[in-house]
């Protein structure tokens, strides 16, 4: 399970998150939502220990953050971390070199999953094709848990639709999934905790099954609420 327990942030004299805290569970999809600006991506980096805290704690599976984080989980950025000029097998390569944890049969699984061409070099990718091969490569290593910082942004529907069906399949089983978006409706269904951020304060957090039964209300119902009131 990851903690994150009363974090706060600031950079420099610049404060962007205050008390936050919420608790992500293995085999559960957490949405971390609110629009731009608001602080998601600066909680995942705090969670993946590649920025420092300013106040708070966090923990994964009991222990503090420490630099073997990445061997527990991944962070998967909306950025390909990749050289341009390299092709998707070069990157796969790489990091197969690179990670002890990296399952190349996963990793296969993947490409054919996401139909895509090993020998395409990354600055040729489309920009959903560029979403995928991050995801694979962030998906192919062995970990515990997955941020995914806005893996939807800027794609066209049928790269969307795809990277909604990883989501229902057996790539993330078992998993712990935090992800950051402002676009819920395409995997609404699939969110078992929805956090609502704004102005780097936790708005509202909820279980999505729990909403349904008690209120009837959707991810988007609860939404409108919180945001427009
Ligand atoms: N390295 C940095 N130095 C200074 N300010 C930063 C840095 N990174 C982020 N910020 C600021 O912190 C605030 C939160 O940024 P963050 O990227 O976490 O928000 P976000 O909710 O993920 O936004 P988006 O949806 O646009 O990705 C913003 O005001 C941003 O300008």
């Amino acid at each position: 399970m990851i903690e994150v327990k009363n974090v706060s942030k600031k950079y420099g004299r610049k404060a962007v998150l205050h008390n936050v805290s919420f608790i992500a569970k293995r085999g559960e999809i957490t949405a971390l939502i609110g629009i731009n600006g608001v602080g998601k991506t600066t909680v995942l980096k705090m969670i993946a220990n590649l920025t420092p805290l300013s106040g708070g704690e966090i923990k994964i599976d009991g222990s503090t953050l420490s630099p073997k984080g990445y061997e527990t989980l991944t962070f998967i950025p909306d950025v390909i971390p990749m050289p341009p000029s390299m092709t998707i097998d070069k990157a796969i390569v790489f990091m197969r070199d690179f990670y002890k944890s990296w399952n190349d049969e996963r990793a296969n699984e993947l490409v054919k999953f996401f139909k895509l061409d090993r020998a395409a070099k990354i600055a040729d990718l489309s920009k959903g094709n560029t979403a995928k091969v991050n995801l694979l490569l962030g998906l192919s290593l062995d970990t515990h848990y997955v941020l995914m910082d806005e893996p939807f942004s800027g794609i066209d529907i049928f790269s969307r639709e795809q990277i909604t069906d990883l989501f229902s399949s057996g790539f993330l089983e078992d998993r712990g999934v935090i992800i950051t978006t402002h676009e819920i409706n395409d995997i609404e269904h699939l969110i078992d905790k929805v956090v609502f951020l704004d102005e780097g304060r936790v708005l509202k957090q909820f279980d999505t099954e729990e909403m349904r039964l008690a209120e009837g209300k959707s991810i988007e119902d609860v939404m409108r609420e919180v945001y427009q009131s």
